[in-house]
């Protein structure tokens, strides 16, 4: 898809600013402070790795039993060597922060293929190459009204939204600012439906984009959040991905080593105390039972405020109003993850090592592994990735039935050896996790104009941090960039 005007993505893309402090550090600490930190996922490893070379002291309280968070990657129950990135799985070249820690680490990484000509899509019980469907889109056989015919689901998505990026770019910035407002009104669903602005589509050809692109799991949500974190990353064929050899968790895994006396497992906040003279975080050790507490002058809390709604903040009126709204009604998209191992790589006898397989089946996503293209042996797909509507669904089944109709769907397009070929599979609902209630941020509409602000403002003693605070929702750039963002707050209060 072609990159949506590049205006609007930088003028709500707020990362690039941090990079001189990922690469420099932060400016020593005038006075050292203690620090809690509260999850040790992205954005809580930054943030305590650079407040601690900066001077200060700090304490990370992990409620789970390992760190990364949402970067996971499951390496049981898979055999030689096969492992599945669960959570975050492909990181943008474009993604700077990312990409310096990458860097810094020295960590291994090669191309994420997101998609390829020779890719399988099967909507409508008819199934061809992305090259075939470029060529005729009207193979699926919507029924669409003739002016709409002989598009792809990208042509007419971007019929519909270039008008808006067009007039965006040609605004000023008072104007863009007026824009943003009265278009963050909007649904992706009603945008698309209504366009106050270019042609209205019919709902089939919103039902075309919808599966086809991948935003039929939550169309009621904003149009330029999506417009922005989805459509224009992982269905921008200009984008380059790239992927850490052996699994993402590398990532979180070279940040921990930097706090060997700092870090704290399966400690679950359960309520944080302010005052004028400091900050108290209650917690239950969930590997002993008892309750302790943590004190510091501050805290930055990384914990997704889905959960963060089970943790009291005391006094009450130290958060204002506005701030526990956003923590009620921002929503954390669902999404399940779907692993399969196999005797071999089958899907490469038909030129798919490596590709992004779309169907309207209940699998939805399937991708081909982009490591040991060609390499004799097992392969591992992650056979169903889905999103919000589309991933809730598969809630309603227990792991082996989940197991056994995502093979259901992945055998009406490569036959029924994927029986013969199956070792083991794996299944990870991230709704169903009790440390994050879902997969990733997205704003409902006006929540970009409501909420951008007041979710990542400082209450008190408490700062916050998350991907949910930042301007990259669902990626790990936005976990460092709120990391780095928390972390400058408090070093220089
Ligand atoms: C399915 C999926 C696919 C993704 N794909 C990509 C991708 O391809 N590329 C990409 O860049 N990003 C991707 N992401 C997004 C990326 O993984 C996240 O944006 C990022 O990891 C979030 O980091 P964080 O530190 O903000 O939050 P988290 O990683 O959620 O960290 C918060 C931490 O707080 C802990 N915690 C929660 N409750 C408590 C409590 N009560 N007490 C103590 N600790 C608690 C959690 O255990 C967790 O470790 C994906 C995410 C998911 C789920
Ligand atoms: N970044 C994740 C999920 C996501 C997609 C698109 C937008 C926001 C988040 C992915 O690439 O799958």
């Amino acid at each position: 898809m072609r990159q949506p005007s590049n205006e609007l993505l930088e003028d709500l893309n707020s990362s690039y600013q941090y990079l001189p402090t990922v690469i420099e550090g932060l400016e020593a600490a005038k006075r050292s402070k203690n620090i809690v930190i509260l999850g040790a996922g992205m954005a809580g490893l930054v943030a305590a790795t650079l407040l601690k070379e900066a001077g200060h002291r700090v304490t990370v309280l992990e409620g789970n039993n390992r760190a990364g968070g949402r970067v996971y990657t499951v390496r049981e129950p898979f055999m030689e060597g096969g492992y599945l990135d669960v959570g975050a799985m492909r990181i943008p070249k474009t993604h700077l922060l990312t990409m310096e820690y990458l860097k810094r680490f020295r960590l291994p990484y090669h191309k994420f293929i997101n998609s390829t000509p020779k890719d399988y899509l099967h909507t409508n019980n008819v199934t061809v190459s992305r090259q075939e469907y470029e060529q005729n889109p009207d193979v699926f056989n919507y029924p669409l009204p003739s002016h709409e015919k002989g598009k792809t689901a990208t042509e007419l998505f971007l019929s519909a939204v270039n008008p808006f990026l067009e007039l965006y770019s040609a605004s000023s910035s008072e104007q863009q600012r007026q824009l943003l407002k009265e278009y963050d009104r909007y649904s992706m669903e009603n945008f698309l439906r209504y366009n106050p602005i270019g042609r209205s589509l019919s709902a089939n050809a919103i039902n075309k984009i919808k599966v086809l692109l991948g935003i039929e799991g939550f169309p009621e949500f904003s149009f330029l959040s999506i417009l922005t974190d989805i459509v224009s990353t992982v269905f921008n064929k200009d984008l380059e991905f790239i992927e850490i050899s052996g699994g993402n968790d590398q990532l979180p895994a070279s940040l921990v080593p930097l706090l060997p006396n700092e870090l704290f497992y399966r400690k679950k906040v359960t309520r944080i105390v302010q005052d004028y003279h400091g900050a108290a975080v209650h917690v239950n050790d969930t590997r002993t039972g008892n309750f302790e507490f943590y004190e510091g002058d501050f805290i930055i809390n990384t914990i997704p405020f889905t959960v963060f709604q089970f943790i009291d903040v005391l006094p009450f009126h130290s958060v204002k109003f506005e701030k526990r709204r956003a923590i009620r009604e921002l929503r954390n998209v669902a999404s399940t993850k779907i692993g399969i191992q196999f005797k071999t790589r089958f899907w490469e006898r038909d030129g798919l090592g490596g590709s992004n397989i779309i169907t309207d089946l209940t699998n939805r996503f399937t991708y081909t592994p982009s490591h040991n293209i060609g390499k004799s042996g097992t392969g591992l797909l992650l056979v169903s990735y889905s999103w919000e509507d589309n991933a809730l669904l598969w809630d309603s089944l227990p792991k082996q039935e989940k197991i056994n109709q995502s093979l259901k769907g992945l055998a009406k397009l490569f036959g029924s050896q994927v029986y013969k070929e199956y070792m083991t599979g794996f299944a990870f609902s991230w709704n169903l996790n009790p440390f994050s209630a879902g997969c990733f941020s997205l704003f409902k509409p006006n929540q970009l104009t409501e909420f951008s602000e007041v979710i990542k403002q400082p209450e008190g003693r408490i700062h916050f941090a998350g991907e949910h605070t930042s301007s990259h929702h669902g990626w790990i750039e936005g976990a460092i960039e709120s990391g780095v963002r928390a972390a400058i707050e408090v070093n220089e209060r």
